[in-house]
């Protein structure tokens, strides 16, 4: 190729020259030899349900923050945060973050909370690939109403529902967009999700000739 765009531009700072060369972005493929995977969203956004499927398709270990939680203080969620309250889960979430990130290779599913404390998203963007979960709150509240899971999802406010799922998503949708990496479309079935993720990874082809699923992401 000969034909080159030069266009000069003109910038305040001086000293932020930059001259682009070919394949300058190029990311780095993606290796969960030395990145984990972390799932970001809403309660019910399917973080948990999408985090086995896909370390079963990568033949990898998967870890849920909350399953950690549990294991490590022996109570479910709702119990510790009756007896010791909400700061008292988020030490716990921390601790089982720095426990899930220490090692790369694994496909980690997330708390809906994690995103709140910088440690934690600072921890996540400096050892792997995040993910994040998109959904609206109509797909959430179907979600909790169909499958309460009370022990895992005590109320975080005292708010009803739908006012609760509105308030937190509000609090929290910027953090989680800052924090990922890729955006996927929590409605999408559990087997579309795996393959968005490995088609974002450059792990898989996309395919285009189907159609529907093509329009459907957009
Ligand atoms: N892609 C999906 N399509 C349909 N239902 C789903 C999907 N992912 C999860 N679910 C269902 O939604 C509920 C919440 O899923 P879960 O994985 O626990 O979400 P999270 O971990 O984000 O809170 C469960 O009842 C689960 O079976
Ligand atoms: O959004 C939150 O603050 C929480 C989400 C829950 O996990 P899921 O998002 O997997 O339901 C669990 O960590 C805890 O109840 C707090
Ligand atoms: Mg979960």
């Amino acid at each position: 190729m000969t034909n080159f765009i030069k266009k000069k531009v003109e910038i305040e700072d001086d000293a932020a020259t930059m001259t682009f060369r070919p394949g300058q972005f190029k990311r780095e493929p993606f290796s969960l030899q030395k990145k984990n995977i972390f799932l970001l969203g809403m309660r019910a956004s399917g973080k948990t349900t999408l985090g086995k499927a896909l370390a079963e398709t990568l033949k990898c270990p998967c870890v849920d923050t909350d399953a950690l939680v549990v294991a490590e203080a022996g109570q479910s969620i709702d119990a510790i945060v009756a007896e010791r309250g909400w700061d008292a889960f988020r030490a716990l979430e921390e601790a089982a973050l720095i426990k899930a990130a220490a090692l790369p290779g694994k496909v980690v599913s997330t708390g809906g909370g994690i995103i709140l404390s910088k440690a934690n998203r600072d921890l996540m963007y400096s050892s792997g690939v995040s993910f994040y979960l998109a959904a609206d709150a109509g797909l959430l509240i179907a979600r909790m109403l169909r499958d309460p899971n009370v022990a895992q999802r005590p109320a975080l406010t005292p708010l009803a529902l739908h006012d609760e799922v509105a308030a937190v998503m509000s609090e929290r949708e910027a953090l989680y967009m800052a924090g990922m990496d890729h955006m996927l479309q929590a409605h999408r079935s559990v087997e579309e999700l795996v393959d968005d993720v490995l088609v974002a990874l450059g792990l898989k082809e996309w395919d285009y000739s189907e159609k529907e699923r093509v329009l459907d992401r957009y």
